[in-house]
């Protein structure tokens, strides 16, 4: 069978040439994240950081011939990792084991993504950075607190990564309708962990699924990040589902910084439809431009049942994003 293979022309000049820095490159979601990335056309510097192995990764890696330059560094070269970076990836941290919340690795998580959060606002200020490492709904707050600390914050260029939702949303929404999850488009909002995630399928073409079906797919798109912890049993959590999570995200903020039209994905992102009520970080969809963030959609038309959703996702968030605010405060 003959296959066309498409060709494309690159100039190192192009506008859709970026340094993208992934932060924790030899874990596992790190691993298969960097070599997503690595066959996406925009990434033409890969920057693979971590506390060791990385340059591992990244020899690896760079023998995939796409038009990208990959180097491995070791904390000693955290700032050459990070300088002139567009875009940070950031999936350092501790993963789940079954029985675990996501909260549970606050502890753990919150120094290293703190630290992190340091040196990047010390060597990339202008970069998004996009927070993978649990629990996001407080990591965010943690490097929007580190960020204003150094003066460097731009609201529009953080973002929690909550696509592994959206994306557990269609294949679990095709499951249960028997359609093609390829052709399911679920905006999922609140934050990522339990009850904060909430799909909006009343704006999906399901909206007339019976409450106990509804209600037990809602669960298992909150609650979609256990099932892979337990099946694990004790090896991790979610990596690579969440490698393509992260890819697809990543590469739609590259779309946007490259002024590409419409490019719209949920997102955990710093957010005014909720500041009055003290939500300081929201997820829902938003449109990325070539500053970030170019708009915050409203939520748009909800049921009754996803305004209960909200209101429980809204009193669990307030209280996630103090706990990262106070803990930048008490450790600076
Ligand atoms: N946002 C989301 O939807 C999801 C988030 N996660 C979270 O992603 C994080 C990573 O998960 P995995 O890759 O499975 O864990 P992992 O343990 O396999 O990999 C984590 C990597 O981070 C590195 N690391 C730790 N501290 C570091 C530091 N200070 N600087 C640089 N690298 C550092 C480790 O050396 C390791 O290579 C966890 O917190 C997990 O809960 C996981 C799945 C989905
Ligand atoms: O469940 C976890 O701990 C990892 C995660 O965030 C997810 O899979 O959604």
């Amino acid at each position: 069978m003959f296959t066309k293979i498409a060709t494309r022309s690159f100039s190192s000049t192009s506008a859709s040439a970026y340094k993208v820095a992934v932060l924790g490159a030899n874990g596992g979601i790190g691993q298969p994240l960097s070599l997503l990335l690595k066959l996406n056309h925009k990434v033409t510097d890969l920057s693979l950081y971590d506390l060791k192995g990385a340059p591992g990764v990244a020899a690896d890696v760079s023998h995939i011939p796409t038009h990208s330059t990959v180097r491995g560094y070791n904390p000693e070269n955290l700032k050459e990792a990070l300088t002139g970076a567009d875009v940070i990836v950031i999936p350092a941290g501790v993963p789940r084991k079954p029985g675990m919340t996501r909260d549970d690795l606050f502890n753990t998580n919150a120094s290293i993504v703190r630290d992190l959060a340091k040196a990047a606002a010390d060597h990339a200020p202008n970069a998004a950075v996009c927070i993978i490492s649990n629990p996001v709904n407080s990591t965010v707050p943690i490097v929007a607190e580190v960020f204003k600390s150094k003066g460097t914050y731009n609201p529009k260029k953080l973002f929690g990564v909550t696509t592994l939702d959206v994306l557990r949303a269609s294949r679990f929404v095709a499951e249960v309708a028997n359609t093609n999850p390829v052709h399911e488009k679920v905006t999922v909002v609140g934050g990522h962990s339990g009850v904060t995630i909430v799909p909006l399928l009343s704006q999906t073409n399901h909206k007339s699924l019976d409450a106990e079906t509804r209600d037990a797919l809602i669960h298992r798109i909150q609650f979609g990040g256990d099932e892979v912890v337990q099946a694990k049993n004790g090896a991790g959590s979610a990596t690579l589902s969440m490698a393509q999570a992260g890819a697809r995200f990543t590469g739609a903020v590259l779309d946007g910084l490259a002024g590409e039209n419409d490019v719209v994905e949920p997102s955990f992102v710093d957010s005014p439809l909720f500041k009055d009520e003290g939500v300081d970080f929201f997820a829902s969809k938003v449109t990325l431009g070539t500053e970030g963030v170019k708009k915050v959609h409203s939520l748009g038309e909800l049921s009754g049942h996803e305004e209960e959703l909200i209101k429980t996702a809204k009193e669990t968030l307030i209280k996630n994003i103090q706990k990262g605010v106070e803990f930048v405060k008490q450790n600076p």
